[in-house]
């Protein structure tokens, strides 16, 4: 196997995102560190399992493009598109051996193979990686295929059992999803997702706090299909934008009613076994595209004190 400094870095800063995100606290109906929500088969050392497993697939697909200019890459979408695929398929396989067959992260295994290969094709010109270019090369390879699976899945056939959940999601409801997401340019993640984080890091909030942020700021405007995955109601689509809305509306985690919210959303959520994974995955590629552009460093003014707060009579995590 050929070593190419750069197909690491990338890999590495991939795994490391996904596996911030699962420890970070305070994600409504999500997997943290101390709770498994909405989720009956998963708990942190199990998306943590599968994020350190996945570090081979995304250098690979980086790997893939360590010798392509913009323009080669670009020519050439439909095959390049086809072998990065197989590599997230191959991704997938190894995520569902270590997990024992528990769909943890295949969402993020596509997304991270995708940008993992668009930052390699990137980055010999930039070294600094600017998000806006790597996501519009990232849309570049991707989009005639994720146009092509969305307008593939309209077919004459009157039942939608056959489809995943993204393309049942899109076929009834019109909801777009992770094809959606990268078809924009992602713009969730662009316009919503890194300005949060970046928000967030700058007034000196931890990494974790920082992390709650960006996925409340996500989960207000993401078309996530696996919020119906269990249930095929759109009305709960717009339960968790407008949960998140309300959030931030109320200060997010910067104030006490923020931080209430947060936690009434989480015990609803729960109830109703509503989990946005699609926006825990935006929220992992918001902090790896922030640590590419910023050079692998995440600009974390500390407030350890912090760390655990009293609202409402009970602890709060951030
Ligand atoms: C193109 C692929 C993504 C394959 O797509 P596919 O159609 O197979 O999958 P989708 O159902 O479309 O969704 C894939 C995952 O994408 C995440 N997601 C959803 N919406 C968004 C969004 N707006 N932005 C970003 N990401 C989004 C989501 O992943 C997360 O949730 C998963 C956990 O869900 P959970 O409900 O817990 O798990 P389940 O097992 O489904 O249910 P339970 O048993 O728990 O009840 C977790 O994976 C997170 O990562 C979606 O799940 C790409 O994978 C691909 O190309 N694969 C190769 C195969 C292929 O070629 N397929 C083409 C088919 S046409
Ligand atoms: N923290 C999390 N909880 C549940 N599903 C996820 N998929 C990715 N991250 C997740």
């Amino acid at each position: 196997m050929a070593t190419d400094e750069s197909a690491e870095f990338l890999a590495e800063d991939i795994v490391y995102a996904l596996a911030a995100e699962a420890a970070a606290e305070s994600k409504p109906g999500l997997v943290t560190a101390s709770q498994t929500a909405s989720h009956t088969d998963m708990d942190v050392f199990t998306l943590l399992r599968s994020a350190c497993s996945l570090r081979d697939t995304f250098r690979d697909a980086a790997l893939l493009c360590a010798n392509l200019d913009v323009g080669q890459a670009i020519n050439s979408c439909s095959s390049l598109f086809a072998e990065l695929r197989s590599i997230g398929k191959y991704g997938e396989q190894v995520m569902f051996r270590v997990t024992g067959g528990v769909n943890t992260h295949k969402g993020g295994i596509f997304l991270g193979v995708l940008l993992a290969a668009a930052a390699r094709i990137v980055v010999d010109r930039e070294p600094f990686l600017n998000p806006s270019q790597v996501c519009l090369v990232a849309r570049q390879l991707a989009f005639p295929a994720l146009l092509s699976d969305m307008i593939f899945s309209d077919d004459d056939s009157d039942s939608v059992d056959h489809l995943s959940g993204g393309l049942r999601a899109w076929r009834m409801f019109g909801v777009q999803g992770i094809r959606g997401e990268v078809i924009s340019g992602f713009s969730s993640v662009l316009n919503n997702g890194i300005p949060a984080l970046e928000l967030s890091l700058n007034r000196g909030v931890r990494i974790g706090a920082a992390l709650t942020h960006t996925l409340i700021s996500l989960m207000a405007v993401v078309q996530d299909s696996t919020v119906l995955n269990r249930v095929n109601d759109p009305k709960r689509l717009a339960l968790v934008q407008d949960r998140a809305n309300d959030i931030l509306a109320n200060g997010s985690i910067f104030t006490k009613r923020g931080k209430r919210l947060i936690r009434r959303a989480n015990g609803e959520f729960t109830r109703l076994r509503i989990s946005p994974g699609g926006a825990a995955d935006l929220t992992a590629v918001s902090l790896y595209l922030h640590l590419w552009s910023s050079h692998g460093r995440v600009a974390c003014k500390k407030n350890y004190s912090s760390l655990c707060e009293e609202v409402d009579g009970q602890s709060f995590w951030i």
